[in-house]
């Protein structure tokens, strides 16, 4: 949900306006302030449907972007470059808008050396929030919410993680299936942007560790992996450049569901 205001809210607000029997229903709030920096078009501020104030969600950014230029706060089409600058909480981001009317987000570099490979089947990175990897053979079969619960609580405690459950494609190895319970959400949900970023890495680097060919990440040649969820596909291309995955582009469709006045 993204939102238009003049006061900030508060938690409770935040927590109600998100609840899906009571409220509006959604996965958190996204708001849009002016940014201090020069050449940032805004800073966007992430909270979860628990109203906590969070870490940074690469599918709402995705959404603010469309929001801005909704509101006209940017005009993709017309402003000579479809790339422009926001600040999130953990610093400066490029975003915009594809030909063919999909949005993107860059997403900071990450160093494999920060990438925890916990066993063959389990990783943990961070990718603007922090991700749990578990890849499984048979994701319809899996229970997300328990086990996704348990990881969450039991691995990772009070300040916990999401959890990410990915099945590789035996056709194509540029494939992947996510499902992904969300720490503040407390459940699972539709997609995750972050989580599928993290998702394809920790793909790739499996694909490495099982000496699988799976094309190559090179500085010169972008990777893209295809990221299909339950809410839709993404797209999620990376460099990989020596110890570092860079040039991180997260992309994909943006809808508008749902507007109206909330008086509080
Ligand atoms: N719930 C997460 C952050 C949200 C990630 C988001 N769904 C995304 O699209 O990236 C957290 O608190 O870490």
């Amino acid at each position: 949900m993204t939102s238009r205001i003049s006061t900030p809210l508060t938690s409770g607000q935040r927590l109600r306006m998100c609840n899906r029997k009571t409220g509006i229903g959604a996965d958190g709030v996204l708001v849009l302030q002016q940014s201090e920096l020069p050449g940032f078009t805004f800073k966007l501020l992430y909270y979860n449907a628990d109203g906590q104030e969070s870490s940074l969600c690469g599918n709402g950014s995705r959404c603010s972007l469309a929001f801005a230029e909704q509101i006209g706060l940017v005009d993709f089409d017309h402003a000579g470059s479809h790339v422009i600058k926001f600040e999130a909480c953990d610093g400066s981001h490029l975003g915009g808008k594809m030909a063919g009317g999909q949005y993107f987000v860059d997403i900071r570099d990450v160093r494999i050396s920060d990438v925890k490979r916990i066993d063959e089947m389990n990783y943990f990175l961070n990718t603007g929030s922090p991700h749990h990897v578990r890849f499984v053979e048979h994701l319809t079969q899996t229970d997300v919410p328990g086990i996704g619960k348990e990881i969450r609580w039991k691995t990772y405690g009070k300040e916990g993680s999401n959890v990410n459950f990915v099945q590789m494609s035996l056709q194509n190895p540029r494939q992947i299936s996510v499902r992904t319970f969300e720490r503040g959400v407390e459940d699972e949900t539709l997609a995750c942007g972050t989580g599928a970023v993290a998702s394809a890495i920790a793909a790739y680097l499996r694909h490495q560790y099982d000496k699988k060919p799976i094309g190559c990440a090179s500085s010169q040649d972008p990777m893209t992996t295809q990221v299909l969820m339950e809410g839709g596909t993404l797209e999620v291309a990376f460099k990989l450049q020596g110890n570092i995955f860079s040039d991180i582009r997260l992309r994909g469709p943006v809808r508008h569901v749902f507007e109206g006045n909330i008086v509080v």
